[in-house]
């Protein structure tokens, strides 16, 4: 993996933590967006190297309404940025990784996007994401 994109975090409302973020941690506001496909609203904040993606969900379907309903806020799954999200793909079935799609998803900036089941990662999601998110200028 070329290097760690960002960090996910599930947070209930944006609202209510973006303050302690950016205020109490004193991290820049790079972004804010939906991604529909993934029933989310997304904050990208600066944390130097790497970025934090808030995560806070839309309605109550997807992977993030899930994750805090069994689990509660906090963080969600690690992101490597590749720049072959296919071929990367394959090369982690070939060695027995359980992918979450078989194709790349559409996420935030525009990225594809794919994961790893945590079942197959010691209990961690991974994402792969190629192309750029938001703050990547
Ligand atoms: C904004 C777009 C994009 C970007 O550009 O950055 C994103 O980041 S989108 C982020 C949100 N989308 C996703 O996470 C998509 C992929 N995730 C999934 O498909 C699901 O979350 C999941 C991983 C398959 C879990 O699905 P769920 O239906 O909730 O199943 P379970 O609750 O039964 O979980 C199965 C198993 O896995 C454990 N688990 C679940 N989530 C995590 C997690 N985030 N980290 C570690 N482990 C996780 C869960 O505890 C279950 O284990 P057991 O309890 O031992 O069975
Ligand atoms: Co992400």
């Amino acid at each position: 993996m070329e290097k760690v994109d960002h960090i996910g975090i599930a947070v209930k409302s944006l609202d209510d933590s973006m303050d302690y973020y950016i205020h109490t941690l004193g991290l820049k506001l790079l972004g804010v967006e939906q991604v529909p496909q993934q029933h989310v609203t997304v904050a990208f904040l600066d944390a130097g190297n790497i970025k934090l993606e808030l995560l806070e969900p839309i309605g109550n379907e997807g992977a993030i309404a899930s994750f805090l309903e069994k689990r509660g806020e906090g963080v969600h799954h690690i992101a490597f940025g590749v720049s072959d999200i296919r071929q990367r793909m394959e090369d982690l079935k070939k060695n027995g990784v359980r992918l979450l799609q078989e194709e790349p998803k559409i996420g935030a900036g525009g990225a594809e996007v794919a994961f790893l089941h945590p079942k197959s990662s010691f209990g961690v999601l991974y994402e792969l994401c190629a192309k750029r998110s938001l703050g990547d200028e």
